[in-house]
């Protein structure tokens, strides 16, 4: 008998901005965000017997989502995540589980000779912070904070040899490469009671992200790199360290190659080695070194 063994449902890419205004400086913030709402619980009827009485339509959470907003902060994405979440568990008696992703894009104040200009951004880069909020009847709310999309490249300060090599074996040992990543880095908080415990939480989020961003780049930047696995670690460890409601850090690291190109075949052109100026960024195939580091 073919019986449903998962479902969930909801809005995907709901986009959101919202600015605050200060009436006395005229100075304006801005946030925009993109939303994912999904909803668990029981639902099964919908789907098996076309029972519609028990769907909260994807255009409602939509809706709520817009509501919240105007109602709510929005910000730190932690506090905004786990207010839409448990928004929908504690409305609908059926909904026992709803995860929500809140992605935030970069509006940076643009500075004019020197100043901060009071209502003019720039997007300065793809990288977003990133949090998933997922509020269930049993557990509470749990959240996952993220730095996404931050691309990085060090000229030198980078190694890679002494790994297995056999017949299979085509990658010669470096001493000296380039490293370049789009880091994605995300850390567990200690799951939450209820919304208030989230609310006595709110100044540790910026904190945190604030710090994973600084040590991510720190090491990236001043660590002699004998491998991405080695250098990752070393950053979910200084994270840990850092946060101590944080229970777990993961990164995930595509390895964006640089191969040297021999030029030799033309006047004898020196480009390899010690005499490597230009080289072929590759798009693909990358490596891609994963890790969690638990407390
Ligand atoms: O830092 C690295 N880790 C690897 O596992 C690996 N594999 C590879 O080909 N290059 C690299 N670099």
């Amino acid at each position: 008998m073919p019986h449903l063994s998962g479902a969930q449902y909801g809005k995907d890419n709901i986009r959101v901005y919202k600015v605050h205004r200060d009436e006395k400086t005229k100075v304006h913030t801005v946030v925009e965000m993109t939303v994912c709402v999904l909803l668990q619980g029981d639902i099964e009827t919908s789907y098996t017997e076309a029972d519609n009485s028990v769907v909260v339509a994807t255009d409602t959470m939509k809706q709520t989502v817009y509501i919240l907003a105007k109602e709510h902060p929005v910000t730190p994405p932690e506090l905004f995540g786990a207010t839409v979440a448990a928004h929908f568990t504690d409305t609908y008696k059926h909904i026992h589980s709803a995860q929500v992703k809140v992605k935030v894009h970069r509006w940076t104040r643009i500075n004019i000779d020197g100043q901060s200009h009071p209502h003019s951004f720039l997007r300065d880069g793809s990288e977003t912070r990133n949090v998933v909020a997922t509020s269930t009847d049993e557990k509470g709310i749990e959240i996952r904070s993220a730095i996404s999309g931050l691309l990085v490249l060090k000229s030198t300060g980078s190694a890679f040899h002494g790994f297995v090599r056999n017949e299979y074996t085509a990658l010669p040992e470096v001493w000296d490469r380039i490293l370049s990543t789009e880091v994605d880095a995300g850390w567990v908080w200690n799951t939450y009671k209820s919304l208030k415990d989230v609310e006595s939480a709110v100044p540790e989020f910026d904190k945190t992200w604030d710090e994973a961003r600084t040590i991510t780049l720190t090491k990236f930047a001043q660590e002699e790199s004998p491998s991405v696995q080695n250098t990752m670690y070393h950053m979910c460890e200084d994270i840990l360290a850092a946060a101590p409601t944080v229970q777990s850090v993961e990164y995930s690291l595509p390895n964006k190659h640089y191969f040297e190109i021999d030029l030799s075949w033309h006047k004898g052109l020196k480009n390899t080695g010690a005499d490597a100026e230009v080289y072929a960024p590759q798009s693909d195939p990358n490596g891609l070194i994963q890790c969690t580091v638990s407390r």
